[in-house]
């Protein structure tokens, strides 16, 4: 049985105390609850600050990209070292966003990959096709070659440790959902492709988050669905009522 993860990747809002007047009301709402993983991903200027309100709870930290290098001359970037210092257990790698305006490719998610892991840290590796490579039929090649690529040279040990996230471009931040049938046949072919390229094994214990637009509204259908295992959650996971509706959603 693989236990739902529900993460809120926070992108590029909220200032250090709006940061932590989130996390103070998630940690009340949602601190102790345990019928799932919950996971903020707030930006790096708040993971220190948020990371001490959730301590003691059941919430954990994660970083939204992390560089593959220990240290040096990467202006900007940050090391797996300084976010295990903060207390982080999860990097979220390959995220849409970063792909499309920061110049993230498959070989780039490969090397962050490798170091996420090598640090004894969790990768989410964001994968995901646009809207005219749907339209135009190619929409599982083109993610099941983001999964291979992304994901070359990883052990079946590794491979344990890796979580995917599904987000259709086109569904993230328009309001626009995949439809839990389209989610749930892109997920299942992303764990035939991981069957086929490590073991049944590591593709039956593969946590796949669904990505875009999710909301209160579309959470439980999604989660009843048998290949959607958690969310990564933008918009919605900016308030602390949608995001812990969201946490607490009913699989049917
Ligand atoms: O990109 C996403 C999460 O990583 C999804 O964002 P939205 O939920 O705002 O569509």
């Amino acid at each position: 049985m693989r236990k739902a993860l529900i993460a809120g990747n926070w992108k590029m809002n909220k200032t250090d105390p709006e940061a932590v007047a989130l996390a103070k009301a998630l940690v009340a709402e949602v601190g102790q609850y345990d019928s799932c993983d919950i996971l903020l991903c707030p930006p790096f200027t708040s993971l220190k600050s948020v990371g001490e309100v959730i301590k003691g709870s059941r919430i954990k930290l994660g970083a939204q990209t992390m560089h593959w290098e220990k240290s040096g001359a990467f202006t900007g970037m940050i090391s797996a070292d300084m976010l295990k210092a903060l207390g982080c257990t999860y990097v979220i790698i390959g995220h849409s966003e970063q792909r499309q305006f920061f110049g993230e490719t498959d070989d780039t998610v490969n090397r962050r990959t490798r170091a996420v892991l090598a640090n004894g840290l969790l990768p989410i590796v964001c994968v995901g096709e646009f809207l005219e490579q749907r339209e135009a039929g190619k929409h599982e090649e083109i993610v099941k070659n983001q999964v291979v690529n992304g994901l070359k040279g990883l052990s079946n040990e590794e491979m344990k440790n890796v979580v995917i996230a599904y987000e259709p471009v086109w569904a993230i931040g328009t309001g626009k959902t995949a439809s839990s049938q389209d989610a749930d046949d892109m997920h299942a072919c992303i764990r035939s492709t991981v069957e086929k390229t490590w073991s049944r094994d590591v593709a039956d214990g593969l946590v796949i988050q669904y990505g875009g637009s999710v909301k209160p509204e579309t959470i439980d259908e999604q989660m009843s669905m048998p290949n959607i295992d958690g969310a990564l959650v933008g918009g919605a996971a900016l308030q602390a009522d949608s995001f812990a509706r969201i946490v607490k959603f009913q699989a049917k």
